[in-house]
């Protein structure tokens, strides 16, 4: 499945001169520059914001002066393209990214995380890989398909959304609801998210691609209890603060059941069992019979505990006035991430059955279900895209596989559009890197970065196709 080759479109190289390649790295660094802070719902950087609506505009200018591209600015920051494409019998698709980021403390870091400082073949900062690299790529690969006078068959939609960090809902979710008002329905969505993981399993030498097809559900929960203040030299038997710490003891303690068996790490691993040897591959792939032995020795590892149950963070406390008061009222702030075989109801329920406690109030904040799983299958063009793209720009990735976001992304704002959703940062993504994401020394190597460019470039084009997807070989 060729894309465009098929309609007798010539496919235009995914080739750059070693002025496009500098110019795309350069590019990169400026948007690093910009200190798109997203603090808090209240609280942004909106001068920064600003100026990168500025920047694009000055650095892809191709992509603003396109007759058959229209650009609209939503929720004041966030950016909606729609390129026309020539076949409107095909349906529409759609590229996301978001450019704000979360706060960096400049001490922590080897290098400034606002200076987008290139070193030792990497560029450094915060946003290099979450996100501002998908920004940079999408706008940067559409520039280069313009610049060759490129016109897409299928249409598809660019939203690059200002709030992602804090929530999205004056971004992505207006963006949705300006899309959904027009009738827009779409092929599918690509946003951030899986990787191509590098170091992940114990002796597993090969990367492989993860595209995740499902992302966890969400609950920030606050729980409060409330006791008779008074003089601190004769204290009662419980505190407010006594009681609500038990109780977060107990949460803590308390892992939510193990959902391997029904999650998608199961497939993941079944996949790769051909790129281990004897006697890992025998025990992946009988996992009916080794499945209770597997998911003991992925709860040993946080990463991988988060993809098979719904996980627990205690993550805000507040309590006590003065030194020789008893307080009168304890609050904490629990952050539930929700696997995609549970609900928010059911998660409740199991919570408040493991506080066991009536003084312990429960005040949920914000709530949202797992995503719905999308499809993978022969038909499913977006994932079908996205693995024949990835084949053709890393053919040293063997292994293409669904799995979970363990985060949260906009995408989850667009399930009124699609029902195929993926998530897919064709990046190269190791443990540490993991932890660079919201962590400190953030960056992306620029040959990765340029990688990223020429994978979107293949992307557009391969989905101009109006044929369904052809049957793929499995891994299985
Ligand atoms: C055997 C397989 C091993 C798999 C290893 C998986 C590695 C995980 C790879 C990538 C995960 C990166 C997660 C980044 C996306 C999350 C985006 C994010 O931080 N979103 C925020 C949204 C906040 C919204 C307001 N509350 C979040 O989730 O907190
Ligand atoms: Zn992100
Ligand atoms: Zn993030």
């Amino acid at each position: 499945l060729k894309g465009r080759e098929f309609q007798g479109a010539s496919r235009i190289p995914s080739e750059f001169s070693e002025e496009e390649l500098v110019a795309m790295k350069e590019a990169l660094k400026g948007a690093i520059q910009i200190p798109t802070v997203s603090f808090s719902h209240e609280e942004s950087n909106f001068t920064a914001l600003a100026e990168f609506g500025e920047y694009i505009h000055k650095v892809f200018p191709t992509v603003f002066n396109t007759s058959f591209i229209r650009h609209e600015v939503v929720g004041n920051y966030s950016h909606l393209f729609t390129i026309q494409g020539s076949e409107p019998s095909l349906q529409p698709y759609m590229l996301m990214a978001h450019f704000d980021v979360v706060p960096a403390h400049e001490e922590d870091w080897e290098v400034p995380p606002f200076s987008g400082l290139e070193r030792d073949g990497f560029i450094h900062g915060r946003g290099t890989l979450d996100n501002k690299n998908s920004v940079m790529a999408i706008l940067q690969a559409l520039e280069l398909l313009l610049t060759r006078n490129y016109k897409p068959r299928r249409s598809f939609f660019i939203t690059l959304g200002h709030d992602e960090e804090v929530s999205g809902t004056n971004g992505a979710q207006k963006m949705s609801t300006l899309l959904q008002a027009r009738g827009i329905q779409l092929a599918f969505i690509v946003d951030e998210c899986g990787f191509i993981l590098d170091g992940f399993i114990p002796n597993l030498q090969k990367p492989f691609a993860m595209i995740s097809i499902s992302e966890k559900g969400a609950i920030d929960l606050m729980l409060q209890v409330n006791m008779t203040p008074g003089h601190s030299s004769a204290p009662p038997k419980e505190t407010s603060i006594g009681i609500l710490s038990a109780a977060l003891s107990r949460l803590e303690q308390t892992p939510m059941p193990n959902m391997f068996k029904s999650g998608l790490l199961k497939t993941t691993l079944q996949q790769l069992a051909s790129e281990f040897s004897f006697p890992t591959n025998i025990v992946l792939r009988n996992l009916w019979l080794f499945g209770p032995l597997v998911s003991r020795i992925l709860e040993r590892n946080d990463v991988t505990n988060a993809l098979i149950r719904t996980t627990t963070a205690l993550t805000m406390y507040n309590a006590g006035v003065k030194v020789n008061v008893i307080p009168p009222v304890a609050k904490a702030t629990v952050n539930i991430r929700i696997h995609p075989a549970q609900t928010v109801v059911e998660v409740l329920e199991l919570i408040k059955n493991i506080v066991a406690d009536d003084r312990v109030q429960f005040h949920v904040l914000r709530a949202f279900d797992p995503l719905p799983i999308s499809p993978i299958d022969d038909q499913a063009l977006g994932y079908q895209m996205l693995h024949q793209t990835i084949q053709s720009v890393f053919p040293e990735v063997n292994i293409v596989t669904p799995g979970t976001c363990i985060g949260n992304t906009d995408s989850r704002h667009y399930t009124n559009l699609t029902t195929g959703i993926y998530l897919f940062n064709p990046v190269y993504l190791q443990p540490q890197d993991f932890r660079s994401i919201h962590g400190i020394n953030e960056k992306i190597s620029v040959q990765g970065y340029q990688t990223q460019v020429k994978f979107i470039f293949e992307l557009i084009q391969n989905s101009d196709t109006d044929r369904k997807p052809v049957p793929h070989l499995h891994e299985l």
